[in-house]
């Protein structure tokens, strides 16, 4: 097994942390808290090919494994957009996706963010 050396928090860790944070209060139900799993999502690991939730994303923060700010923004909408695909567009599911999608982008607009974005190392 890899052993996770356990990493140093960098500036932009810090910074991804703090926007993952605001990002998950929009986020109420949990519905993009935890992997979704075939069993409460029948055929879903067949449909959605790159899953994605905010437990994989912290994880990837406290790893370095996000270099710059984009990164993470695209796994943010690629979270989303998985569950518009996967979901049919009257579902609370697709609604909630829809809702925090909108959100996040507010949350993320440059002139909010423009302290990040030089963090690059
Ligand atoms: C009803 O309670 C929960 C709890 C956790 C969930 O995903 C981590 C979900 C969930 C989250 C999703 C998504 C995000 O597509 N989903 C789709 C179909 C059925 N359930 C879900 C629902």
């Amino acid at each position: 097994c890899v052993i996770k050396k356990l990493q140093e928090r960098t500036p932009l860790s810090k910074g991804l942390d703090h926007l993952l944070g605001l990002l998950e209060k929009k986020d109420p139900q949990n519905f993009f808290a935890w992997p979704v799993t075939d069993n409460i999502a029948p055929g879903y690991s067949s449909i959605i090919t790159n899953p994605m939730d905010f437990s994989t994303m912290r994880q990837k923060i406290e790893e370095n494994q996000y270099t710059h700010l984009d990164e993470f923004v695209a796994d943010f909408k690629l979270m989303c957009t998985n569950a518009m695909k996967y979901n049919h567009v009257d579902t609370v599911y697709y609604k909630a996706s829809k809702k925090l999608l909108q959100a996040g982008m507010k949350i993320m607009m440059p002139e909010k963010l423009g302290w990040m974005l030089n963090l690059v190392p």
